[in-house]
């Protein structure tokens, strides 16, 4: 289980992305991640591996604490994070192969790792893989020769043969149309049954947030303003995330996860949220 426990960043510019964020993720949920542009999505995402150090906060994974881990422990960890990039982060000029085995690369010696010497049953599970992905007899093709929706099977394949206990997906389908966009949130949605693990993602389109998670994260200005099942977003909902809106419910305030404003409390439900930090322009 992912404990994320009043998780905090304040950017050397003095910007703070994350004020105080509490929840967990568990199972084989789909979890989306929504809000504005500038709520602090991917920073959330990416304080959750420490790929940006969160300033204050706990992050636990199946009980044991990043947040606090020394850099060597935190590469072992982090074998258990698997991430998606919206921009794929493959090496271009390596094979589909090579780019799916560097998931391994924490499980490898050093010297193992920088002379890229794989076991043989890493290999027979990168072909498994590459078969589940839709990229089987892809395997010799070099990255830099694929598509956008091709390169981020790669990077999903990368992410599985990790065999993490989580998923992230950091904007997965961004840079995809709208049929690949589809294609590869199928495709995170039955990992997260085969693998049975749970699946996070900072997704911009609503809809497509609404057709895959069963449930959603709503972030505006750095606050968790949602926390609910996927049928619980409603319009009011998408007003308090997207526009600041104030909360009617104790949901639209994730009250479950929110330390200081706990459902129990009456005034959660009538909490003002931050003043939004653009204009209202809809869901993005
Ligand atoms: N490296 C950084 N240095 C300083 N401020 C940053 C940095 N990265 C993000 N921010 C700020 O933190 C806030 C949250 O940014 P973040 O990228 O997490 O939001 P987001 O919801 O993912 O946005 P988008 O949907 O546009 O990607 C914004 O105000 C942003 O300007």
């Amino acid at each position: 289980m992912l404990e994320v426990t009043n998780l905090r960043k304040v950017y050397p510019t003095g910007d703070e992305a994350l004020k105080g964020i509490t929840t967990t993720v568990d199972g084989n949920e789909i979890v989306s991640m929504i809000g504005p542009s500038g709520a602090g999505k991917s920073t959330f995402i990416r304080c959750i591996n420490r790929l940006t150090e969160p300033t204050e906060g706990e992050v636990t994974l199946d009980g044991q604490e990043l947040t606090r881990l020394s850099k060597t422990d935190l590469r072992k960890v982090r074998r258990d994070i698997g991430m998606v990039f919206q921009e794929y982060n493959l090496v271009e000029r390596l094979s589909v192969m090579e780019n799916v085995l560097s998931g391994r690369l924490g499980y490898v010696s050093n010297w193992a790792a920088f002379r890229r010497n794989f076991p043989q049953e890493d290999v027979e599970r990168a072909f498994e893989i590459l078969e589940t992905v839709g990229l089987g007899g892809m395997e010799n093709k070099r990255a830099d020769e694929l598509s956008g929706g091709q390169r981020q099977r790669v990077g999903i394949a990368r992410a599985v043969i990790q065999e993490p206990k989580i998923l992230l997906a950091d904007e997965p389908t961004s840079s995809l149309d709208p049929d690949t966009s589809h294609a590869v949130m199928d495709l995170l949605t039955d990992i997260a049954e085969t693998e049975n693990i749970p699946v996070l993602i900072n997704i911009h389109e609503v809809p497509l947030a609404v057709e895959y998670a069963d449930r959603i994260l709503g972030l505006h200005n750095g606050e968790l303003v949602f926390d609910g099942k996927t049928t619980a977003l409603d319009d009011h909902a998408k007003d308090v995330i997207y526009r600041g809106a104030v909360p009617e419910t104790a949901t639209q305030v994730g009250a479950t996860t929110r330390s200081e404003t706990r459902a129990t409390d009456s005034t959660t439900a009538t909490a003002t949220p931050s003043t939004p930090h653009r204009a209202a322009t809809g869901e993005d």
